[in-house]
């Protein structure tokens, strides 16, 4: 934490009232310590507020590749371009190489949103443009904020049980504790 209070639904002049929230992905490598060294680098830079438990899941859309490790984190509000900042510089630290879309990749970190924010900069659409037909963004959303809305798409609650339904959320299984990133951001 970075010494301020850690209530999530503090307004801020910076970056809009709420917290903001990031997705984060990894199919390439030591995926679980990619995650790790993310959350921390994102304590560092943003604050992190809650980080939620870590699904394996089957890869949606692109090549064949391997399965990926998803999480949500929470963390405090900021200016969105301040947010795709911390998610980039993640991304380098991971030495994340872009090919394909959709391709294989030690680590992807997506603004899912901030608050009620809403920004349609093509280097920063937000909230994401496809953060609500995804089950490896919404299911561990859900586990960590069960009150979380996306502006303009309503309850997450409501997505999970849409998306649950249509039989997107089958390729989704918590990963074991080993993976657990709650003390990498300092949460204990
Ligand atoms: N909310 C956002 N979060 C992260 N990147 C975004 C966002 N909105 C727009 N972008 C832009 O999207 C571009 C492509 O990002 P990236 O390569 O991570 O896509 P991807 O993760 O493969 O696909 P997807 O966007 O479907 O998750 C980046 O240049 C980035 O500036
Ligand atoms: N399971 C899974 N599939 C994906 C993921 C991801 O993080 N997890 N990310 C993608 C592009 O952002 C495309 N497909």
């Amino acid at each position: 934490m970075t010494g301020q209070p850690a209530d999530p639904a503090q307004p801020s002049a910076a970056g809009g009232s709420g917290h903001a929230v990031l997705a984060l992905g990894s199919n390439l490598g030591d995926r679980a310590a990619t995650l790790r060294a993310a959350v921390a680098l994102l304590e560092k830079r943003l604050g992190v507020l809650a980080v939620s438990p870590v699904y394996e899941t089957v890869p949606v859309g692109g090549p064949p590749q391997d399965d990926y490790l998803n999480a949500v984190v929470l963390t405090r509000p900021a200016p969105v371009r301040e947010l795709l900042a911390a998610a980039r510089e993640a991304e380098q630290a991971a030495e994340r190489v872009r090919t394909i879309r959709w391709g294989p990749r030690t680590l992807d970190v997506d603004v899912i949103a901030c608050g009620d924010v809403t920004s349609d900069d093509p280097e920063i659409i937000v909230p994401h443009p496809r953060a609500h037909l995804r089950a490896f963004v919404c299911v561990p959303w859900l586990d960590v904020d069960p009150d979380a809305t996306i502006p303009g798409y309503g309850s997450v609650a409501a997505l999970v049980a849409g998306l649950a339904a249509a039989g997107e959320t089958a390729g989704l299984r918590r990963a074991g504790t080993a993976t657990d990133l709650a003390a990498a951001a300092g949460l204990g």
